[in-house]
């Protein structure tokens, strides 16, 4: 009997039996915990190119493909028994029965007391998926129906502006994960893109983001989505009362505004008293997670962009990518692996922050999107019951397309004193097959993680000034600077195309990994209460800023900053 299986049958036992059990399974984790640690002192010794040279068969043991991505991960500081130790510390984690537990809508998201089904929304096989004893799977189809007739009526020109004339513009009003996801899945589909349509995306309560679009558009032909699964959020409500007063102040006529306005929301209410009739309303439910939520009805500008059939191809790659999750062994299940080859460098190699370097313009906005997925999700630091985490959780996600980032930040990956483990993202075919475009880009995506991974020796280094005749004295001076380290580690991700059904999948991929991380480092990665505080202060300082009093009730640096902007006190400088 597997450890997965003997804890699926202890779960069905009583109360008491599955507390010892527990007991049991938080000794075998700390074992399994410290014998890492321990093979973590083994590994710091060693160096890849080592590794791939006294193993010719490195890149296939450590490769794997699913869903049409390909994921080499043998450029990590890793060996068989590493991945052996990862994984049998998933086991005991029991992430097997923790992926049941969220496709089969169990609330796991704790502090919300939610069921976490992103993945229903994408079930192409539509299987029933319950809720509170209900299958949410009718109320699924039927939105997406709903956005086929939509994406119909505004792609052909049958949606009329107060004037009469077709949507040629669509801005989408919405921050968080109600812009991040369709947004960059929106620039990564462009090839797919309606030709008379433009898209926009508002998020920021920057005026000026509002402004310079609106200088783009026109009242009679744009249509606006507001898109807020609470219907609460500041930014949103102020970028649509301002959205909404532009078009009434060449409409002159509230009726225009159900002709120029949709909502996406789970709050009927708070759509109808913003003015939207719920008729141009795209529901969703509690049990999608903002930062897992464009597979909903927030992906709505992504079908009116590419096409509802394109969106449903999304869809299509992210359930492929969901059943890879499901039922693949841990040793060749793409998120599994990508998040314990995570966990290796943040927990016992102490790193804290991952690169996310896209070779695709098209997927220029992942590595914003990744921020929020990861950091949103894994940004933690009690456990589930509420305890002190005692370990590192998500590391700072960041990055910035390749070939760019190559020319900005590299220099502090090759030669940088922090390792910082990246992943490299990169389709075999482009979209734009101009010149010799793309040879140029795979040239560089390859040579990156292999001199990321080799480093250049001292002794290299010497024998290539030499050879240009470089004067001994400088020479000496200058091999310090030109030594490369390498052991950096490296996933490298292909894509056969950027196609809609292989980024479903890709994006899926990712959010497992979340899911895969959360559950290792148990912690509840859906729920965002960090974000509250600021919110909550924002109200109280926005008063004080239309108030013509000193500002006195904060310490001495708010007062003084806010004192400044409203000229009641000007520091000494
Ligand atoms: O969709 P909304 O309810 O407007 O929320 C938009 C965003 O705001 C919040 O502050 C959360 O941090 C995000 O998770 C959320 O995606």
């Amino acid at each position: 009997m597997t450890l997965t299986k003997l804890q699926q049958e202890i779960r069905k036992s009583p109360v008491v039996l599955n507390e010892w059990i527990g007991l049991i399974m938080n000794i075998l984790k700390k074992n399994i915990w410290q014998s890492l640690k321990d093979h973590q002192q083994i590994m710091a010794e060693k160096h890849m190119r080592n590794l791939f040279a006294q193993d010719t068969k490195r890149f296939e043991k450590f490769s794997v493909k699913a869903c049409g991505i390909f994921l080499d991960y043998s450029k990590n500081i890793i060996i068989d028994a590493t991945m052996k130790l990862l994984a049998e510390f998933a086991e005991a984690s029991e992430l097997k029965t923790k992926i049941q537990d969220m496709f089969s809508g169990k609330k796991i998201n704790i502090t919300e007391n939610r069921a976490v089904l992103h993945t229903a929304l994408r079930n192409r096989s539509n299987t029933p998926v319950m809720v509170d004893g209900k299958d949410v799977m009718p109320g699924v189809n039927a939105v997406l129906e709903k956005m086929r007739d939509f994406c119909h009526q505004v792609r052909n020109g049958k949606w009329l502006g107060y004037t009469g004339r077709k949507i040629k513009d669509i801005v989408n009003i919405g921050i968080g994960g109600s812009d991040l996801g369709s947004f960059m899945v929106c620039e990564a589909l462009k090839p797919y893109q309606h030709p008379e349509i433009n898209m926009h995306f508002v998020s920021n309560v920057d005026g000026t983001h509002m402004a310079e679009t609106l200088k783009k558009i026109s009242p009679e032909t744009t249509l606006f989505i507001i898109a807020s699964k609470t219907f609460t959020t500041q930014e949103t409500l102020t970028n649509a009362h301002t959205a909404r007063n532009w078009l009434l102040k060449s409409a002159k006529d509230k009726s225009a505004v159900a002709l120029h306005f949709a909502a996406i929301s789970t709050n009927i209410e708070k759509v109808a008293e913003f003015g939207i009739d719920t008729k141009n309303m795209f529901e969703f439910w509690d049990w999608v997670g903002g930062r897992y939520s464009l597979w909903s009805a927030i992906g709505l500008p992504i079908a009116l962009a590419a096409g509802m059939d394109r969106f449903e191809q999304l869809l299509q790659g992210a359930h492929k990518m969901d059943q890879h999750f499901q039922t693949a062994p841990f040793e060749s299940n793409m998120p599994v692996i990508l998040g314990l080859v995570g966990i290796w460098y943040s927990n016992f190699f102490g790193t804290s922050s991952q690169v996310i370097a896209p070779y695709d313009q098209y997927l220029h906005r992942f590595p914003a999107f990744l921020q929020q997925l990861e950091m949103e999700s894994n940004g933690k630091s009690v456990t589930c019951k509420g305890e002190p985490a005692g370990y590192s959780t998500c590391p700072v996600i960041w990055g910035e397309p390749g070939t760019n980032g190559q020319h900005a930040f590299f220099q502090l990956l090759h030669q940088g004193t922090d390792i910082i483990p990246a992943d490299f993202i990169a389709p075999v075919k482009t979209q734009n097959p101009v010149g010799d475009h793309h040879t140029i880009l795979l040239a560089n995506f390859f040579a990156q993680t292999e001199a990321l991974m080799r480093g250049k020796t001292e002794q290299e280094v010497r024998e290539e000034l030499k050879a240009r005749g470089v004067d001994p004295e400088k020479m000496e001076a200058l091999i310090p600077h030109k030594i490369f380290k390498g052991n950096r580690p490296s996933n490298t991700i292909l894509l056969q195309k950027t196609d809609p059904e292989t980024l479903g999948a890709l994006i899926a991929l990712y959010e497992h990994k979340v899911f895969v991380q959360g559950v290792i480092w148990d912690i509840n990665s859906f729920d965002q209460w960090g974000v509250e505080l600021g919110k909550q202060l924002a109200k109280t300082i926005q008063a004080e800023l239309v108030n013509d009093n000193e500002v006195l009730s904060h310490d001495s640096s708010t007062n003084g900053l806010i004192n400044y902007c409203l000229g009641k006190h000007k520091p000494e400088c």
